[in-house]
């Protein structure tokens, strides 16, 4: 027995986290941990560090793209990110978020691209926003192709202005209520589990001991969660726009990157680097026939 138990198998077993696995950490009360990734060194950070589930964000189209919001980002530009994160993982389970405009159209336009995600990139789940504006039934639908589906309620960042920006969500007892029926409703729907994103920790006190058939994964949600999910960029302190209040940052990375290509600059100029370690060589044979056939320099 591990000192530190998980979800995921024990270390050096390569034995990809299942379904079942999430379902036995929620029962005995083990917080199952998720973090975003969206290329092949996150993908092994997340690996190699225990993680039980990882998730290729549409956050990606803000944190790796450069988008001001996650509405913009394209199928084939989340397929790319995703295919690298397959690449580098062996046990945590991949969920592929679906990108806005991927699934809202009917029901078969979001199998069609779940099955893309599912065949092109290797995903074992996807994650779609739900709520009052996806109807259940495209749940329903990819949950009958047989992929498994992770809904996501509260602050839905690919709908935020119709929530008035990325602020926290169900403040007040309607919206609260709003939220806890979604979260009920996508349960029923049959979603293995429920991303719950900026809402009162009251909010989630009430809510999670409902969702008894289904994994509540928080973020900015408070502790009563069955897990929590962080951005990869944003507990690494990779900078991308202003942080969320729920961040806590773990690492400096964007600081230390920063620091690295001025310090590699700075030697450059100076002619610091390259050194002679760096350089490779001729023997002196091959030299002096070399200098022989050149022209003179005049
Ligand atoms: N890097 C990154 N991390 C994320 O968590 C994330 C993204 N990007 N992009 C899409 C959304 C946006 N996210 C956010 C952003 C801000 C708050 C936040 O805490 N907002 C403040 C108020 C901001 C305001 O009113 O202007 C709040 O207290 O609700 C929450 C979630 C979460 N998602
Ligand atoms: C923060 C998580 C839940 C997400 O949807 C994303 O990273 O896109
Ligand atoms: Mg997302």
């Amino acid at each position: 027995m591990s000192s530190h138990p998980s979800t995921r198998p024990a270390p050096g077993d390569r034995r990809p986290v299942t379904l079942p696995d999430l379902a036995l950490a929620k029962a005995e009360g083990r917080p199952v941990v998720m973090v975003t990734a969206y290329d092949f060194p996150s993908a092994r950070a997340a690996e190699e560090a225990g993680v039980d589930v990882v998730l290729v964000g549409d956050s990606g189209a803000m944190t790796v793209l450069g988008l001001p919001s996650t509405v913009g980002v394209e199928v084939e530009e989340m397929l790319v990110l995703a295919r690298a994160v397959r690449r580098g993982l062996a046990a945590p389970l991949l969920v592929c978020d679906l990108p806005f405009g991927s699934y809202e159209a009917s029901d078969a336009q979001a199998v069609t691209t779940a099955v893309r995600f599912v065949k092109e990139a290797g995903a074992d789940a996807v994650k779609l926003e739900g709520g009052s504006i996806t109807p259940l039934s495209r749940v329903r639908a990819i949950l009958a192709a047989g992929i498994p589906v992770m809904g996501h309620v509260g602050l839905t960042p690919q709908t935020a202005t119709a929530l008035g920006g990325y602020r926290a969500q169900g403040r007040d007892a309607v919206t609260a209520r709003r939220i806890m029926d979604e979260a009920l409703a996508l349960q029923q729907a049959g979603c293995f589990s429920v991303v719950l994103e900026a809402v009162p920790s009251q909010l989630t006190e009430l809510l999670a001991p409902r969702l008894d058939d289904t994994l509540v994964i928080g973020i900015g949600a408070g502790p009563a969660t069955d897990g929590q999910v962080l951005v990869f960029h944003d507990l690494l302190g990779i900078r991308e726009g202003r942080g969320a209040r729920f961040v806590q940052r773990y690492a400096d990375l964007q600081d230390a990157m920063t620091a690295g290509v001025r310090a590699y600059a700075e030697d450059v100029r100076a002619r610091r680097y390259p050194g002679p370690e760096h350089g490779y060589s001729m023997s002196a044979d091959q030299l002096s026939a070399l200098r022989d056939d050149l022209p003179r320099v005049t």
